[in-house]
């Protein structure tokens, strides 16, 4: 089993959380990764049997699901809007917490989408589609990668679904949080057949598992 074992991590902010934790474990990339320069995409390690790739977030999920990356680091908003059936999620890594949450105005949303129709703009439309369903309600969404905050002033949409941790970016584009959708941390992703065939792949889990069991007993 020499084959060269793939570990995708997110290049935006959980990433300075992820290194340590991934140290840990023995996950360690060589020096020009952290070179901001490089516009190299995948990194050797200090084990020579594994590489990293650095890619956005939602498309860690994407290549993992898959089995072209065996493993990696994601926030578990990401995982729950995909449900990918391939993509086993065994620790969680207790940073990067957050929380998803639906918000308007401060004036109302019905001062944008009207009495009768309910638009949402947001990076998370499964997600989103699911909450309103759950009470009964069909939202259309308008689906955007960032700065969803700017969307009721324009007039795109009377709701946003979005990622809330201070809630600074709320309050500073005058949007309230209306409810709370899902709790988020960044959690430990593997490839179901991977961890199945691949022995390298379940010592992993176990020390990444070890790690945050003695993170939390400390
Ligand atoms: N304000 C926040 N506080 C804490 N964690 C956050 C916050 N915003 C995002 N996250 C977590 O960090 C993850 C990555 O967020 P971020 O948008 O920085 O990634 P990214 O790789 O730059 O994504 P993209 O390239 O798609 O914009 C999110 O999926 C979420 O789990
Ligand atoms: O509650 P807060 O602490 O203000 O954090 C929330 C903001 O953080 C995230 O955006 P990010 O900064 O990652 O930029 P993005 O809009 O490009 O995703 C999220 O999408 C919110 O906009």
């Amino acid at each position: 089993m020499n084959e060269c074992l793939t570990f995708a991590v997110p290049k935006g902010r959980i990433l300075d959380e992820a290194l340590p934790v991934m140290a840990r474990a023995g996950v360690v990339p060589e020096d020009a990764f952290h070179d901001k320069a490089n516009r190299s995409l995948t990194f050797a390690t200090t084990r020579n049997d594994m590489r990293l790739i650095r890619v956005r977030a939602f498309d860690v999920a994407t290549f993992v699901a898959h089995g072209a990356a065996q493993m990696g680091i994601v926030g578990s908003d990401v995982i729950e809007e995909f449900d990918y059936a391939d993509l086993y999620a065994p620790v969680d890594l207790d940073f990067g917490h957050c929380h998803l949450a639906v918000a308007e105005p401060v004036e109302g949303a019905e001062s944008i989408d009207g009495a009768s129709h309910l638009r949402v703009a947001t990076k998370y439309p499964n997600l989103t589609r699911r909450h309103f369903e759950r009470q009964g309600i069909q939202a259309e969404c308008v689906k955007l990668n960032g700065a969803m905050e700017i969307a009721p002033a324009l007039g795109l949409a009377g709701r946003i679904v979005d990622l809330v941790s201070t809630g600074t970016t709320l309050r500073e584009n005058g949007l309230v949080e209306t409810s709370r959708i899902l709790d988020i941390s960044a959690r430990l992703i593997v490839n179901r057949a991977a961890l199945k065939t691949d022995p390298r792949v379940a010592a992993l889990v176990e020390a990444f598992r070890a790690d945050a069991a003695q993170r939390e007993a400390a």
